[in-house]
């Protein structure tokens, strides 16, 4: 992280009678960083959007642009561009006037205006179409027109709101390379709004996930899902398993719900210690119970339920001390029929042990 960052997010804090929707929160984006915001629903991920917009006042914290505190600064004068999951374009006016609209205001030339608004349509390939109207253009060429037209005025960072909400899987999947290739052509911070976490991970440089107000991680995609910090983050993303035990004399962990031993890669915790611990449905090896490890990080079990997803299968199997873990198998495996007896197997490195 540079000395300066673009985005500084000091302790701020929100609330809406007794809702605290912020509770203190911190955070830095870098400039030209691309970070997603990732949350359940009124986690207060586009409260915090409104409040580096401009749209809503901190009860307290500083948030600085650049440095410079934004406080008191109406969202117009502020270098921030937004754009929302309803695209949000002025449907009587054209291609052209919908993305030039903003510099107009601004009083830029209209040479300049029309080098701006040519450049910018280049870039999400929709030269050619300036005097469409936007009930003549798809739903994905909505939300491009929305992006270029918050880009017009060069902010230094864009905040986006859901922008890929409305729009259906493929276009959806389009979209985002698209909306990361005009990140990376631009230099903008991006800070975009998600529940999705599949696209947080596939699109952000950092995924910062937001609990009830707070932020409880922050970091690269990989990082987050190899090494969650929290119960929730592991929970949240990918659904991992979550098993609990205690620490015996030799570091090891008695996890009785699954009827297993755990062996957790580096330092042993203190003997008696409880201890938590994620495991990734595809860190875990499904094998026919004839074939049975022995040993730590091995379960017994019977296989409930198989879904076949195309490039993955998803086996629910109940273990020996009761606890239903999911596995996720590569498409191309040939798992036994549901009612089989299995056993389970994976490395020391899969388990991940939790902070909280
Ligand atoms: N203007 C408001 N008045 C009252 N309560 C509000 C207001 N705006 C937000 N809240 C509350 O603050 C909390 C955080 O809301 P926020 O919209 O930031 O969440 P979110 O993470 O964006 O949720 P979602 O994913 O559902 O959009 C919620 O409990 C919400 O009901």
């Amino acid at each position: 992280m540079p000395a300066e960052p673009l985005l500084r997010i000091e302790g701020v804090a929100k609330r809406f009678g007794p809702v605290a929707a912020l509770d203190g929160l911190d955070l830095d984006v870098a400039p030209g960083e691309f970070l997603a915001l990732l949350g359940g629903s009124g986690s207060g991920k586009s409260t915090l959007l409104r409040l580096v917009a401009g749209f809503e006042t901190p009860d307290s914290g500083r948030i600085l642009l650049r440095g410079e505190d934004l406080a008191g600064k109406p969202p117009q004068a502020r270098d921030v561009g937004m754009v929302f999951q309803s695209y949000a374009l002025f449907p009587h006016l054209s291609v052209f006037d919908n993305v030039a609209y903003g510099l107009r205001r601004e009083g830029v030339a209209r040479p300049e205006i029309a080098r701006r608004v040519a450049e910018a349509l280049a870039m999400v390939g929709l030269q050619g179409m300036e005097r469409r109207m936007p009930h003549q253009l798809s739903g994905g060429q909505r939300q491009r027109v929305a992006l270029v037209r918050s880009l017009a005025k060069r902010p230094s960072l864009l905040l986006l709101d859901e922008p890929l909400g409305a729009l259906d899987a493929g276009l959806r999947e389009r979209t985002g390379f698209e909306l990361r290739a005009l990140q990376r052509r631009t230099g903008a911070g991006f800070v975009m709004v998600t529940h999705d976490q599949a696209e947080a991970l596939s699109l952000a440089d950092r995924v910062a996930v937001l609990e009830g107000g707070r932020l409880v991680q922050c970091d690269a995609p990989r990082v987050l899902y190899d090494r969650p910090a929290t119960r929730f983050v592991a929970e949240f993303l990918g659904g991992a398993n979550l098993l609990e035990g205690r620490a015996g004399a030799d570091g090891a962990v008695e996890c009785p719900a699954v009827g297993c031993t755990l062996r957790l890669p580096g330092a042993a915790p203190p003997a008696g210690a409880a201890v938590s611990v994620a495991v990734r449905p595809e860190r875990i090896g499904l094998l026919p119970a004839t074939d049975a490890p022995r040993g730590a990080n091995t379960a017994a079990g019977t296989l409930r339920e198989l879904a076949y997803r195309g490039e993955a299968w998803v086996a629910l199997v109940a273990t020996a001390g009761g606890q239903v873990l999911r596995v996720v198998l590569p498409g191309g495996a040939a798992p036994p029929p549901p009612g089989d007896g299995v056993a389970l197997a994976w490395e020391d490195g899969a388990n991940v042990v939790l902070k909280e």
